[in-house]
């Protein structure tokens, strides 16, 4: 039997907004992929934890923007797995505890100028499909990753809007409806998130 092939958006979302949406959206109906899962990440290596709203609170929001839409889902999967939140070690435990799933990992291609620096990031390469959308020019991309043949690379249209933008909006008293979805925004608005 054919598995299902599963891409795997990981992200900390917080919040999530319409980039990612499109993003999700596009590439589930324009690739070979059965479904999406937005992996909500409680601690990216890099990135410093301390300034995150709540876990449960970013994988709420998360839930509020897809779960209308049956080609994409939340995943909570990295809240019970050590922190910092390698992908390497998430992929590990997904592929054990799926095994009639196909997983291949989505991501922007400012995040592939960084894989060189993740954990076994061979390992990734070697094991795993990455379906990579536009985000920065192909020349910042590194040369061993050029060309690679686990790489897909899929001409997604983008919007240049982040979750910092939304969250220094917010705190500053804009109103930015239109960058999530309408029952993030209303949630955003009632928890006083960001303010
Ligand atoms: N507008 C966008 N379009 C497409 N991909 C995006 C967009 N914004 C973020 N991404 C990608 O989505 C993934 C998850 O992003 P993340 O949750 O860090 O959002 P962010 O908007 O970059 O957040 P922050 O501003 O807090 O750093 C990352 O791989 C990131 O590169
Ligand atoms: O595995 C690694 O070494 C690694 C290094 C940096 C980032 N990541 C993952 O990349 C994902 C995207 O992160 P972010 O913060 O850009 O949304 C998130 O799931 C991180 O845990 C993973």
């Amino acid at each position: 039997m054919k598995k299902s092939k599963i891409g795997l958006y990981f992200g900390t979302f917080n919040p999530i907004h319409i980039g990612h949406l499109a993003i999700a959206n596009y590439l589930v109906e324009h690739s070979d992929l059965d479904q999406i899962w937005m992996v909500v990440t409680p601690h990216n290596p890099h990135k410093k934890k301390n300034t995150l709203l709540d876990d449960r609170q970013r994988l709420h929001m998360v839930h509020l923007a897809v779960d209308d839409y049956d080609k994409i889902k939340p995943s909570d999967i990295e809240f019970n797995l050590p922190q910092p939140n390698y992908t390497v070690n998430t992929l590990a435990h997904l592929t054990e505890k799926y095994p009639d799933y196909d997983f291949t990992l989505i991501m922007g291609e400012d995040n592939l100028k960084s894989l060189p620096r993740w954990k076994n990031y061979q390992t990734l390469l070697d094991e795993y499909s990455i379906i990579v959308y536009p985000r920065i020019s192909p020349g910042d991309v590194p040369d061993e990753l050029k060309n690679h043949p686990s790489i897909t690379r899929i001409e997604a249209p983008i919007m240049e809007i982040s979750s910092t933008m939304i969250r220094d909006g917010i705190a500053a008293s804009k109103d930015l409806r239109y960058f999530m979805h309408d029952d993030v925004q209303r949630y955003i608005e009632e928890m006083n998130f960001y303010k």
